[in-house]
């Protein structure tokens, strides 16, 4: 890109190509509006290369295996090891070999100008863009800069931990051999989920949680039934620990100490340790904001601390729920939002309005790929606990359903509500068991719509399906 010293005008900025800013801008073109969309690597972002599609990609084979053992008639062959080098051969296929070609034509189909660099705010409404030939391009919005940047792997403080060379979720979704002791610090979703891939894959996997259990956000009875299959599939589950230092060692391995004194030696380790906006770089001092810190949107993806109602924060980078579908519900909201002041009108009120991200506060799912699967929506018992909201928690065990027998032989599982006992309606969610990922979005139907329980009893569940523990929940609670 050749040094362009004229400032390119469009109505709107979008920072980021990944499945955020990817939607901000087509729903901003859609309207009408001229956008340019700035990436500094892969159209695609962190979920298409480094994180959700190779993530499944390694995991499906997994999931699909510990449930093909466990049914009569297939060949018992089903169960030996994955043949590693044809599954990281579907990884590679499905991240798109690391290419981002398919993304970028998309792009031009949509009609949004696409421009590869480093973008920085430089100011109110102005954006410089450095091109991989060093070369600066300045651009100007007329209506809305959105910043949807995402985030990187927060790493531990840890004396010496750039010569330890560790895997964060780059190398963990990419790695082209597979390791043979897996040492994972971190037990929230990415690293159960690392956990479960590699040790299918044939490493020996230690997993490292500092808490008492694994997935702590989440209702304990997950945390416990994913615990269970992990050490059942031959990984090493620790509880109360952490890395007090550790070392590449002269042979290349990794010698782990850890804070209980113990030692642990792996080939790779994994820190799973949490996620940092990708703010460090990108000129916010230039709007009085803090660099490194997470942007803080409010319900209409707007950065209320920059005057002007120019600044859009949308996806990772604003910290509010970090998952790829919930960031592209805020790129849509985010699209109307800026697609309404564009034409002078205010944001349209109402908790449900098309202009307000409620769902952030009230039904954000989240699927966790593991064996067994766990998926949650809302809130959980213990965030309703810490935040003093009084709820009803309904119970039921998946294994008794007719619908879960015929899904897997012996299938183990568990499903929690919470409703609120004034409004009567459900307030969050949480199933533990093979197979329960499709059953989220009916959770999520009945927490942001709102539907009183009087009336779930007219949504009838197909026999036999797992989708009947609604039923189940249902008498469960009326026999209380
Ligand atoms: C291992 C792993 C597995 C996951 N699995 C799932 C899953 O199964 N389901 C799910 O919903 N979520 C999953 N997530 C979370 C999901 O990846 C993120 O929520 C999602 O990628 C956020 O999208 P985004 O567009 O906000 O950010 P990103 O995907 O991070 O995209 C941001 C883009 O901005 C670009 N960029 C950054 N700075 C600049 C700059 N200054 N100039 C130009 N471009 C810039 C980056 O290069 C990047 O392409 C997973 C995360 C991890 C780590
Ligand atoms: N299937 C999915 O949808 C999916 C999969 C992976 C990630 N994600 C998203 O990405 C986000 C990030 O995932 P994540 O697992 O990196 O973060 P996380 O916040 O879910 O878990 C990080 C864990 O690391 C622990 N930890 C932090 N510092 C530590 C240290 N120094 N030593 C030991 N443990 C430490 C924390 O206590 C926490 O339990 C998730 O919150 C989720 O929103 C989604």
């Amino acid at each position: 890109m050749p040094t362009d010293t004229t400032t390119r005008a469009y109505d709107v900025i979008v920072i980021g190509a990944g499945p955020v800013g990817e939607n901000v801008a087509d729903r901003t073109t859609a309207a009408g509006l001229s956008t340019v969309l700035v990436e500094s690597e892969l159209a695609g972002g962190e979920c298409s290369y480094w994180a959700c599609e190779p993530s499944k990609a390694l995991l499906r084979p997994a999931l699909l295996r510990a449930d093909a053992v466990h049914m009569p008639g297939l060949d018992p062959a089903v169960g030996n090891a994955l043949d590693a080098k044809a599954v990281l051969a579907h990884r590679d296929r499905m991240a798109g070999d690391w290419k981002d070609d398919g993304q970028v034509e998309w792009i031009a189909s949509a009609g949004i100008d696409f421009l590869r660099g480093h973008a920085r705010l430089a100011g109110e409404r102005e954006v410089t863009v450095e091109g991989p030939d060093g070369g600066t391009v300045r651009l100007r919005a007329r209506h809305a800069v959105a910043v949807c940047t995402g985030s990187g792997p927060a790493l531990p403080r840890l004396p010496g931990i750039e010569a330890l060379r560790p895997w964060t979720n780059r190398e963990a979704t990419s790695a082209q051999q597979v390791p043979r002791r897996l040492a994972i610090v971190g037990a929230g979703v990415v690293g159960v989920e690392m956990a479960t891939a590699w040790q299918a894959l044939g490493s020996q996997v230690t997993l490292l949680a500092r808490g008492e259990r694994v997935l702590p956000r989440m209702e304990r009875f997950a945390g416990e039934l994913v615990t269970e299959r992990l050490r059942e599939a031959g990984a090493v589950v620790r509880f109360g620990v952490e890395v007090a230092a550790a070392e590449r060692t002269p042979g290349g391995e990794v010698a782990i100490t850890l804070s209980d004194g113990g030692e642990l030696l792996a080939d790779e380790i994994l820190f799973a340790t949490g996620r940092a906006p990708r703010s460090v770089d990108i000129g916010l001092d230039t709007v009085g904001l803090i660099p490194g810190d997470w942007l803080a949107a409010d319900d209409t993806l707007t950065v209320a601390a920059v005057p002007g109602e120019w600044l859009y924060a949308v996806g990772d980078v604003n910290g509010r729920a970090l998952y790829t579908h919930q960031g592209k519900y805020q790129a849509r909201i985010a699209g109307a939002v800026i697609a309404a002041r564009a034409r002078g009108e205010q944001p349209a009120p109402g908790r449900w309005s098309p202009h307000r991200s409620t769902a952030d506060h009230e039904a954000v799912p989240g699927v966790v790929f593991t064996d067994p699967e766990v998926a949650s929506v809302g809130l959980t018992s213990d965030e309703a606990l810490r935040t003093g909201r009084v709820v009803e928690v309904v119970d039921h065990d998946l294994g008794q359903l007719a619908g879960a027998h015929q899904y897997r032989p012996g299938y183990q599982g568990r499903a929690r509500i919470l409703l609120d006992p004034e409004r009567q309606v459900v307030v969050g969610a949480t199933f533990a068991g093979p197979g329960v990922a499709e059953l989220l979005y009916s959770a999520t139907v009945a927490i942001a719509g709102e539907v009183p329980v009087e009336r779930l009893w007219h949504a009838v569940p197909a026999f036999p399906t797992i989708s009947e523990v609604w039923l189940r929940l249902l008498e469960t609670r009326s026999q209380s």
